[in-house]
């Protein structure tokens, strides 16, 4: 599905402009860091393209396959359809905490199920064999009954993308997915998102804090400063310096991976920092 954004701009209350002209789109299968300092407007874009926040009054437009998700500051009346095609993980996981992994997985699927029926909770068999076949792909079926909440934080998150996959979404938006997990946990979360990318065609779109992540998952990159899009373009062709102008005095950390996943836990290196990918492009 063909996912267009043009000229979105926000403003919120008190007059803080987050979104300045945006203008991005994104074609079916794609997978795609969304990089910036903090602040700089990332996630309120992911919250506009799903419908959940509306942009300014001559704010912009962005559409899915030529429908509109929101024109001008008003939000698609029919927003429930075209959400059907949208998964959404959030980095505080957002399942039901006391609620089986496997009831939470199959809510991925309510808006493809008639209103009465998800009300009451019923699933038909075929539905549950769906949950569990998502929940084998992200490596969690054992854990199928246990709460939500009895589940790792990594575990929790790879529950959140099976949701997507049972909802069957076209394009799943990742808002810091990885940010409270560990190293490894991570990994194993930026691999499952692209599993789904390479084996659904699924468009995934993450924002990520951690640049060499960016680069080590994503074919390309686009990093917002200030909510505007200043860079859109192949992940590889990223700079150090353009990292350095985007990051600021954060650079240091963010770039050597100091304060993320990137430091390995033995010497072999699972995901590798950022300035020795660059290199490794250069
Ligand atoms: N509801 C709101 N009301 C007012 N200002 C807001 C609101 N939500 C976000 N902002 C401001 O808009 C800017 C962009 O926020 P956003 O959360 O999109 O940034 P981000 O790039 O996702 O940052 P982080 O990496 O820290 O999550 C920030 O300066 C934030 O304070």
């Amino acid at each position: 599905m063909m996912l267009e954004i043009k000229g979105l701009s926000k403003t919120f209350r008190g007059g803080f402009k987050a979104l300045n002209h945006v203008s991005l789109s994104f074609k079916s299968g794609e997978m795609v860091a969304l990089i910036g300092a903090s602040g700089s407007g990332k996630s309120t874009l992911l919250r506009h393209l799903s419908g959940l926040m509306s942009a300014d009054i001559d704010g912009g437009e962005i559409h899915l396959d030529g429908q509109p998700v929101q024109q001008n500051g008003v939000i698609n009346r029919n927003i429930r359809a075209v959400r059907a095609n949208i998964g959404f993980v959030f980095q505080q996981f957002n399942l039901v905490g006391r609620l089986p992994v496997l009831t939470n997985v199959l809510t991925g699927g309510l808006s493809r199920i008639p209103l009465w029926r998800s009300c009451f909770k019923l699933f038909t068999a075929e539905e549950k064999a769906a949950g569990l076949a998502a929940l084998a792909r992200v490596g969690i079926s054992a854990h199928a009954y246990k709460r939500a909440s009895a589940l790792s934080g990594g575990q929790q998150q790879r529950a959140a993308i099976a949701r997507t996959i049972v909802q069957k979404a076209r394009i799943v938006l990742a808002d810091e997915p990885i940010a409270s997990l560990d190293p490894e946990s991570a990994r194993r979360v930026m691999q499952t998102l692209a599993d789904i990318n390479r084996e659904d065609g699924t468009t995934v779109i993450v924002s990520l804090h951690q640049v060499d992540v960016a680069l080590r998952f994503c074919a390309r990159t686009v990093a917002l400063s200030n909510g505007r899009v200043v860079y859109d373009g192949p992940s590889s062709a990223l700079t150090e310096q353009m990292l350095r102008d985007l990051y600021g005095t954060e650079a240091d950390d963010i770039i050597s991976g100091s304060n993320t996943l990137t430091r390995p836990k033995s010497d072999v290196p699972t995901i590798f920092d950022a300035t020795r990918a660059l290199a490794a492009v250069a």
